[in-house]
């Protein structure tokens, strides 16, 4: 476990998720366990397949191979419409203070002929990838992570006793996105941020935050406790407890990679299935992680299952706030201030109803 936080070890239960879910009894009662594992823990971990692995292999390789090359090679795949692209230790603010995650982002990634692209939607644009055997590589993870993320979505609607398709039918053309994760050893970072810290507490913002670690670990996470329910659409979630008591340490496991639920999961369960609180340490070997996140479609609008009459929330307007708080100084930022994007979330054309 990294040094300078306290926690207990988490010891989380897992699950194998069926090659289809047909909403049999096995499939129902897979679901209600999934459930209950996170009212439990707030996390569960999915067993993925030896051939599977091979896809989470292949991208932590791709991954070191890319934050082995040079800083200043690193720093020019950044795209000024998307958030895709490299982010420097240091360049990430959560809750104000610098997080030493050395990170590249994948969003959706649309060609400039993209008709979204051309209308200069917020956030859309292309992806900067260092390579084609990276892309290939990543493709094909978030590919599988995204079959897994639909399965989840359908048992967790079957827990519910709701429709299956109550959660997936907002996916349609998700805007998917995940973030290659390297965090420096504790005692090799440049200073920008605070000693031990890797990423403060937040929670993340769509349906489904999918996370796989290589063996060094430094995640922490919250489970859920009665009146703590906090609003990350309305009031920050970040930094919140960052430093109290009640952090779970999340093991690094073989062949395993965790889920819970995220911002728009708690938004249209009320609450029922609350957005994790985590954070991440740094620990005494540099460590590598990958995080998915399986989201809404852009333009989706959220409401809760059981009031529907609700105003709701604009997913794309979260996640454009979201980002535009954590790297206030990227050139996607500035170009996205400058050509007055933000009030493009208001358009209806940008929004499903
Ligand atoms: O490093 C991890 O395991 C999780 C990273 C994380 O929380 C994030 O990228 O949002
Ligand atoms: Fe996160």
């Amino acid at each position: 476990m990294p040094p300078l936080h306290k926690a207990t070890v988490g010891n989380f239960e897992t699950y194998v998720l069926p090659k289809v879910v047909e909403g049999t009894p096995g499939d129902k009662a897979l679901a209600k366990s999934m459930i209950d594992a996170w009212h439990k823990d707030g996390i569960l971990q999915v067993a993925m397949d030896p051939v599977d692995q091979i896809l989470a292999d292949n991208a932590f390789n791709a991954s070191k191979q890319f934050f082995a090359r040079p800083c200043r090679e690193k720093e020019k795949y950044v795209d000024d419409q998307s958030f895709s692209g490299y982010i420097a230790s240091g360049e990430e603010i959560t809750d104000g203070v610098a997080d030493y995650s050395e990170i590249f982002t994948v969003t959706k990634d649309l060609p400039l002929s993209d008709p979204r692209v051309q209308q200069k939607w917020p956030c859309h644009g292309p992806c900067p990838w260092p390579s084609e055997e990276m892309q290939n590589t990543m493709n094909a993870y978030m590919a599988y992570l995204g079959d897994g993320g639909e399965k989840i979505l359908q048992l967790i609607a079957l827990g519910l006793n709701i429709p299956i398709d109550s959660f997936s039918k907002f996916t349609r053309d998700g805007w998917h996105h995940m973030r290659v994760l390297r965090f420096p050893q504790i005692d090799k970072t440049n200073g920008k941020g605070k000693t031990g810290r890797g990423i403060g507490s937040h929670t993340d913002y769509g349906l489904l935050v999918i996370a796989a670690q290589e063996h060094i670990g430094g995640l922490y996470i919250r489970p859920p406790y009665d009146g703590e329910k906090v609003a990350n659409w309305e009031t920050s979630a970040a930094g919140l407890k960052e430093d109290d008591e009640g952090w779970v340490y999340v093991p690094p496991v073989p062949g395993v990679f965790t889920v819970f639920p995220g911002d728009m999961m708690q938004y249209v369960t009320d609450s029922y299935l609350p957005s994790t609180p985590h954070k991440v340490g740094l620990n005494t070997r540099e460590r590598f992680a990958l995080a998915y996140f399986h989201e809404p479609n852009f333009s989706a609008v959220m409401r809760p299952l059981k009031r529907p009459e609700e105003e709701g929330i604009h997913y794309g307007t979260h996640f454009t706030n979201m980002f535009m708080r954590n790297y206030p100084t990227r050139v996607t930022a500035k170009r996205m201030l400058e050509e007055g994007r933000m009030d493009m979330l208001k358009k209806k054309e940008l929004k499903w109803e």
